[in-house]
């Protein structure tokens, strides 16, 4: 019997996949909290004591864990911070209507509000209609966009400026991958950070998972019996994203600490460029969605470029000013308001109101009363 490296005493049930220790069920549930605690205390995450936080909540194991862990923590070692829950309703049948029925649970036995905002009532769009009408093929970019805003708009609703999100160390090292593929390094800097704000935006957004693994958040989750909704989405994922989540899966048989190298390569990468001066404060701190961007994409996928008739040729011109700025071109960002949803903006129009327009314009005219903000 192999005894747990920590305690000596327990038997050995994990081998933890960043350093090949084994460890038992007990020991294992501590250092996972603790890991996440230090994460957060090195990267002054909650600065603020008496701030309310929101956690993006989509039900699934990463955030359902966060949500968990986060509680825990914050009675444990007095962040000093209440936290609410924010999911935003896609309108995907069969799949994130059921998986807001776990966030409702979630907020019973957490002890948490919870704001849900649908692409319904703010773009006059459900994802199931968009796919209807735009195919599968590309569908993410739009997803992707609308959530990374709808989660500000959720968030400036209950009068929150801080976004946690459950991007965990595989989701990043595909982003940094990925970005890494398509040489587009202002995106491959900002999707290795662990906390971004935005000239454009009063949000900022943290991943305080992100030095864990997927495969120890979902041990966490089975370990701590989390009620979690564990579908992925019925609209496939970004082509792209797929293949670099194949190729850190095949990396990661053989060597289980890539996924973790990947991460900090990306950190170290931006950091080597921000050190020559070749990445500007706009660019280190802008969009992000797990991409995401939303950083974070996956699912909150950034507009695909390999899939370029997906997107309207605004969008285009948007995300490749932002992927290649050019050197005469002015880099500073203003920030103002997007003259059709009243939301704050770079660009006279946002790209989400750019995106329903092109939607809306093969559409027969429907009344529909949409959110200002
Ligand atoms: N519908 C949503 N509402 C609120 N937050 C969301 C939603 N979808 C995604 N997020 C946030 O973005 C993070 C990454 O989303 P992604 O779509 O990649 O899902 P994931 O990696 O499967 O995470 P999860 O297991 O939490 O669903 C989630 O952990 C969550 O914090």
């Amino acid at each position: 019997m192999h005894r747990c490296a920590i305690c000596q005493t327990n038997r050995a049930q994990v081998i933890r996949p960043k350093n090949g220790q084994k460890i038992c069920k007990g020991c294992f549930l501590e250092v996972f909290e603790l890991e996440v605690h230090t994460t957060i205390v090195e990267n002054n995450i909650f600065p603020n004591r008496g701030e309310r936080v929101a956690i993006g909540a989509s039900g699934g194991k990463d955030s359902t864990v966060l949500a968990a862990t986060l509680k825990a923590l914050n009675e444990r070692y007095d962040y000093g911070v209440e936290f609410v829950l924010l999911s935003i309703d896609e309108g995907i049948h069969g799949y994130r209507d059921d998986s807001l029925e776990t966030v409702k649970r979630n907020a019973v036995q957490y002890g948490m509000d919870l704001c849900i905002v649908g692409y319904d009532s703010l773009y006059g769009w459900t994802m199931d209609k968009v796919v209807e009408k735009v195919g599968r093929k590309g569908n993410c970019t739009y997803c992707g966009v609308f959530r990374r805003q709808a989660l500000d708009r959720g968030a400036k609703r209950l009068d929150i400026s801080h976004i946690l999100t459950g991007h965990n160390a595989d989701d990043i090292a595909e982003t940094v991958l990925m970005n890494f593929l398509r040489g587009d390094l202002p995106r491959l800097g900002r999707c290795a950070e662990i906390m971004t704000a935005s000239p454009t935006s009063p949000m900022r957004r943290s991943k305080p998972l992100k030095y864990a693994y997927e495969k120890e958040i979902v041990l966490y989750a089975h370990y701590r019996e989390l009620d979690y909704f564990s579908t992925e989405c019925v609209y496939s994922p970004e082509a792209f994203r797929g293949n670099a989540r194949s190729l850190l899966k095949e990396l990661e048989k053989i060597r289980p600490s890539s996924v973790l190298d990947i991460v900090r390569s990306g950190e170290q990468l931006v950091h080597d460029t921000i050190a020559t001066g070749k990445l500007d404060y706009e660019e280190r701190n802008g969009q992000d969605e797990k991409r995401g961007g939303l950083v974070n994409g996956g699912r909150n996928a950034a507009p695909d470029q390999t899939n370029p008739e997906s997107l309207p040729e605004t969008v285009h011109e948007i995300e490749n000013k932002a992927a290649h700025p050019s050197n005469d071109e002015p880099r500073v960002q203003t920030i103002g308001v997007c003259g059709k949803c009243g939301y704050m903006s770079s660009q006279p129009i946002c790209k989400a109101c750019v995106l329903v327009d092109s939607l809306n314009k093969t559409r027969a005219p429907v009344e529909v009363a949409l959110v200002r903000d």
